[in-house]
């Protein structure tokens, strides 16, 4: 008989934007399953109570806060440093710090297109470079990248937020080809739209009565269903997976379904 292999106990990952949202769920989950987990936010304020919350928690593995501002790159390399030196080494490396704003494209700045293209892109080449360098040194790992639908099809308003998701879709497959000697999986995860405090934010949507898990009609995803992908992603069951991007979005529909839902097309 065989036995799927979803156990990521004993595994150091480091999870990026973890103080709400999707990341804050990555990191509870991975350390339910007994990761230690090294998570980030610009505040410590903000990512410090998510640690102590994994740290007090029975039966978890061990959480590390550290103010990071992923766009920053001395930053990032600080939070590498710190993680090898609590827990050893790292395993595994979760791009989530993401976000955005709405705007069309005649609207927007030379700063705000650098903006966005920094704090999802070029923060994920940061955090790449500088933790897979601690990966090659040492016995491999695996890398999910937060993309978004939004970085598979067009939606309006969204041209540098696109462009930016669009292009570490392409980042993903191209590692995975080059780091494949080095035993580092590189997969992908493209949600579409999660009820978190950012989408509440920048979107004006806030879903008091969240509908279930179990209803499989169109409704807005929960932040367990991309942390629960992003798990299987890391474990061993998904080790023939390298350079995918799973698309997680509920039922599907034609068109950019969520611009659609949004009124903005
Ligand atoms: C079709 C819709 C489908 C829905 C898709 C849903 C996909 C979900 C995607 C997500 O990522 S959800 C989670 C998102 N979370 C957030 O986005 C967090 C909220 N946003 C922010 O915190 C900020 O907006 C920011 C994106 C982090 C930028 O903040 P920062 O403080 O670094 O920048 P600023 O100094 O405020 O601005 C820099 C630059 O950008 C211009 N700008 C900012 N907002 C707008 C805007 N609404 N419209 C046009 N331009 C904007 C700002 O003017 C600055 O440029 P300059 O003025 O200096 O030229
Ligand atoms: N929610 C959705 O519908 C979708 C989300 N995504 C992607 O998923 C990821 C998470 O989104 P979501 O949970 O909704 O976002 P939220 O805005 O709710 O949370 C973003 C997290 O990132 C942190 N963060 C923001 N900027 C930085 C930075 N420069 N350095 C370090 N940390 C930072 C924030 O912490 P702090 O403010 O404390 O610094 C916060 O913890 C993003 O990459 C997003 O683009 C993709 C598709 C859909």
């Amino acid at each position: 008989m065989h036995e799927a292999e979803f156990d990521v106990s004993g595994k150091t990952a480091i999870v990026t934007g973890a103080s709400q949202g999707i990341g804050e769920s990555i990191a509870k989950t991975l350390a339910a399953g007994g990761a230690d987990v090294a998570i980030c936010s610009r505040s410590m304020d903000r990512v410090g109570p998510v640690a102590e919350e994994i740290n007090d928690a029975a039966s978890t593995g061990d959480a590390l806060a550290v103010e990071c501002n992923v766009r920053e790159r001395d930053q990032v390399q600080n939070l590498v440093d710190e993680t090898v030196d609590e827990f050893g080494d790292i395993d595994v490396l979760v791009n989530n710090a993401g976000g955005e704003f709405v705007a069309p494209f005649e609207e927007i700045s030379a700063n705000g297109w650098q903006t966005i293209v920094d704090l999802n892109l070029n923060s994920t080449v940061h955090c790449t470079q500088l933790a897979g360098e601690v990966m090659r040194e040492g016995d491999g790992g695996t890398i999910i990248n937060l993309s978004s639908v939004n970085g598979q099809h067009a939606a309006p308003g969204e041209s540098h937020y696109g462009a930016s998701k669009a292009a570490i879709i392409r980042l993903t497959e191209t590692l995975a080809v080059e780091w494949a000697e080095h035993d580092i999986r590189v997969n992908c995860v493209a949600p579409g739209l999660i009820q978190t405090p950012g989408v509440a934010e920048t979107l004006g949507i806030d879903s008091e009565d969240m509908p279930p898990r179990e209803q499989a009609e169109r409704r807005i995803g929960h932040p367990e269903e991309i942390a629960d992908v992003v798990q299987f992603l890391v474990s061993p069951a998904a080790s023939f997976m390298n350079g995918e991007t799973v698309t997680v979005k509920g039922v599907p529909r034609a068109g950019n379904s969520m611009s659609q839902d949004l009124g903005l097309e």
